[in-house]
């Protein structure tokens, strides 16, 4: 495939051609080959496709929320090209044959992806370490949605079989003895948008998160591993995992939110860890465009609106965001608040490099042809409507955002959103095979 006239992170304009799954050439001008698809750039931005180190694509167990078909098409049209899917599935990803059942969902997807394997009493690490699993993760210490919290003894476990097995670790930390349990079930008013979800920022307090980082951190440091931190929503947090020498991930909804969005969100704004004050925020995202925070991952956590619209204490945590993760970073870049090139670290290079893809996540010779193709004069609200996820709400609903024309996986086109929003599905590889 011949690419032209494209403009590149680094603001060069250069023609790319593409050949079996890798960049070839990357040059001023280049001619087209006999029989060559081509495709015109003039205008365009071409960006490595994104790695969204954080999905919960819910099969087996819950395809109603979500499918890989669905959650895959949603990523592609939303540059993503590289997913990974958490273990919080029925049954949970713990050992072989449920890594199995898992792969075979994952064989439909229309983007590469990684399958994470989970940790809980059951877990059966010699069957599931004998599979190519991603990473070990994420490891719950405390309930989340499909209660995979575990204590110190196991998480130890888990730091030497991930530490023998070469694998990397991410860590969903908060400790549940912090929470303010004074907080738990009071009357939180009606149910969905109705109901006060600030209620649920107060229980999961800071504190619980930045606490379980620390001990996170130390633990990792006794076994001799780096862990990674997943979804930090304080600056304090991904401070202290930084200087502990461990790396960290912001989501989408941590770093444009707030608990003044959630008058409007109400359940909607339900997730785990919860949303933070908007002074947090602000210093949260000046982490993420310092660097001080590796990676953005979505999270991608879908729960259908019937689910949503219960009270605040019964409703489950989540939002969905592997559409939009990209597109509102896009929107980050028009209004100057990050660099192009920040974003592509943020979203390619970086979780490329820390979850051992050497060949992904840049725009260079040699390097896998992950792209997606974008008009950053071309911004649009977000609607949900819209949207390629089975779940039919989003927490971003009007806010700006930038799409992509095209994406291609391993120099295949999986997204013409020129041609009327068309997919091909199946391409998909697991990227540890
Ligand atoms: N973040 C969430 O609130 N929910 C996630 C689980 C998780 O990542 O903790 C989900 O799977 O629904
Ligand atoms: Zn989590
Ligand atoms: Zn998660």
């Amino acid at each position: 495939m011949l690419i032209t006239g494209a403009e590149l992170p680094d603001g060069r304009v250069r023609d790319v051609r593409t050949d079996e799954g890798r960049i070839a050439e990357i040059e001023g001008s280049l001619h087209s080959l006999p029989d060559e698809e081509t495709v015109d750039a003039d205008g365009l931005t071409l960006l490595p496709g994104a790695i969204d180190a954080h999905v919960h694509f819910r099969q087996p167990g819950h395809g109603h929320k979500e499918t890989w078909a669905t959650g895959s098409r949603s990523a592609a049209a939303g540059g993503v090209t590289t997913v990974v899917d958490q273990p919080n599935t029925s049954p949970p990803t713990v050992d072989g044959d449920a890594f199995d059942e898992k792969a075979e969902f994952a064989d439909n997807a229309a983007v590469n992806y990684g399958i994470n394997g989970g940790v809980n009493h059951e877990w059966a690490p010699e069957s599931l370490l004998a599979r190519p699993v991603f990473a070990l993760g994420e490891v719950f210490l405390a309930d989340s949605t499909g209660e995979m919290g575990i204590d110190e003894d196991l998480f130890e476990d888990a730091l030497a079989a991930a530490a023998d097995a070469g694998i990397p670790v991410t860590v969903h930390a908060e400790d549940a003895d912090l929470f303010d349990e004074s907080v738990y079930g009071a009357d939180a008013g009606g149910v969905g948008r109705e109901a006060d979800a600030d209620l649920w920022s107060q229980y999961r307090t800071a504190e619980a998160e930045i606490a379980a980082v620390e001990a996170a951190c130390e633990g990792a440091r006794g076994a001799g591993v780096e862990i990674h931190v997943a979804h930090t929503s304080t600056p304090e947090a991904a401070d202290h995992a930084a200087d502990a020498g461990m790396t960290t991930e912001v989501t989408p909804h941590h770093l444009l939110l707030s608990r003044e969005d959630l008058d409007e969100l109400g359940t909607f704004g339900r997730m785990n860890p919860p949303l933070r004050s908007e002074a947090r925020r602000e210093e949260l995202y000046e982490r993420v465009a310092d660097g001080t925070v590796d990676l953005i991952a979505t999270d991608h956590a879908p729960h259908t609106t019937a689910e949503k619209e219960a009270g605040l204490w019964d409703a489950p945590s989540g939002v969905p965001g592997v559409e939009t993760m990209l597109p509102l970073l896009l929107a980050e870049v028009r209004a100057a608040g990050l660099t192009l090139e920040r974003v592509r670290d943020l979203v390619a290079a970086n979780p490329a490099e820390r979850f051992g893809l050497p060949e992904k996540g840049r725009v260079e010779v040699g390097y896998d042809a992950d792209l997606t193709l974008v008009d950053l004069d071309d911004a649009e609200p977000i609607r949900a409507d819209s949207l390629h996820t089975k779940c039919d709400w989003t927490p971003f609903e009007g806010r700006e955002a930038v799409f992509p024309e095209l994406t291609i996986v391993d120099g295949e086109i999986v997204y013409d959103g020129r041609a009327g929003d068309r997919f091909t599905v199946g391409l998909g590889r697991n990227v540890r095979e």
